[in-house]
């Protein structure tokens, strides 16, 4: 089966590639120039975009699977889950990230409309589409930046909260305390692993529908040594919790699907150029439907209700561009 790679980084063009996708390590492709990786939710698998030749949009004829085969959970049992979740947060758990699957029916003849009018609406994010014959077809656009290299220094984020875009309320304690984790984390990553350069203070990122809280990092790194770095940030409290392991084991128990790909880590590594995001904002592509994998941080002052909403919210980012292949 033809394998392929469609991607658009902020401020560049779309690029078309057919390749293959080849499972690898991390260093292994930190040690080649210009690699585009994608990895699980728990960076253990990696894979790289190997052999690539470029091509024109119109050799791209992807194969997609039938049917998922993920659960797709209705508003009652999440919110069932999510109060078993809340209960075992009074023990040590400070925050966890619960994620659900949003699915949508569609003609999939029109994933490449759908990727132009992504491409479009955000500008500053990674879009992409993969499509491999081992793990399926993925489209995505994520405003999330893990890592990314400037000339002299490298940039990360702490992206967490969430409010609807257009609102008018003020955040609360509850989104603030949720992304003052991820900012402690990265903050305290970049001093075990480099030094500190520039923290922006807690702004306001619009992501379409919804907008978050982000503080920006600058920073240089022993050594330059990427790998262990990586490994240390990677999965931050944004997409999975703290204490780590804990609140992985946490929405591991009570999710109903794989996380697959979604809140792996996605985008270009190597020598020269260096622009590494997390996996949000995606869906896994299938002939008539889609899967939007969505979630959001969950904290002892999460109502499920809300959380619920919020999840709405983030599926539209994409969703709402499925409208008119709908079926
Ligand atoms: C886990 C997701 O978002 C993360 C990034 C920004 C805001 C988030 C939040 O408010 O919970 C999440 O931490 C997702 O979009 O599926």
């Amino acid at each position: 089966m033809d394998e392929y790679l469609i991607y658009r980084f902020p401020g560049e063009s779309v690029q078309y590639f057919l390749g293959r996708w080849e499972k690898t390590t991390l260093q292994n492709v930190l040690d080649q120039t210009g690699r585009f990786v994608v990895s699980t939710d728990d960076g253990k698998e990696v894979f790289a975009f190997v052999s690539e030749v470029k091509i024109e949009r119109e050799g791209f004829h992807p194969q997609l699977k039938n049917k998922s085969d993920q659960i797709a959970v209705s508003q009652e049992d999440y919110s069932i889950a999510l109060a078993e979740v809340l209960k075992e947060m009074e023990g040590d758990i400070q925050k966890t990230v619960f994620s659900r699957i949003d699915r949508r029916h569609w003609d999939a003849t029109g994933i490449l409309e759908v990727f132009d009018a992504l491409e479009e609406a955000y500008p500053n994010t990674l879009v992409y589409i993969l499509v491999s014959g081992q793990w399926g077809t993925w489209l995505g656009a994520t405003p999330e930046t893990l890592l990314a290299s400037s000339v002299d220094h490298f940039n990360s984020m702490a992206l967490a909260g969430t409010l609807p875009a257009n609102t008018t309320e003020d955040w609360t304690e509850k989104e603030r305390e949720e992304q003052a984790y991820v900012e402690k984390y990265i903050l305290e990553a970049i001093q075990e692993e480099g030094s500190l350069l520039q923290q922006s203070e807690v702004e306001e990122r619009f992501a379409g529908p919804v907008k978050h809280l982000c503080t920006r990092f600058q920073f240089v790194l022993k050594d330059g040594r990427l790998e262990p770095f990586i490994r240390r940030l990677h999965p931050t409290p944004a997409v999975c919790g703290i204490p780590l392991e804990e609140a992985r084991a946490l929405y591991r128990k009570y999710e109903k699907h794989q996380r697959k790909l979604y809140t792996g880590f996605i985008g270009r590594v190597g020598r020269e150029k260096f622009n590494l995001f997390v996996n949000l904002r995606c869906m896994e592509c299938y002939i008539d439907s889609v899967d939007l994998y969505v979630g959001g941080g969950i904290t002892k002052d999460s109502v499920p209700g809300k959380e619920w909403e919020e999840t709405v919210r983030k599926a539209n980012t994409l969703g709402q561009f499925l409208s008119k292949h709908e079926r």
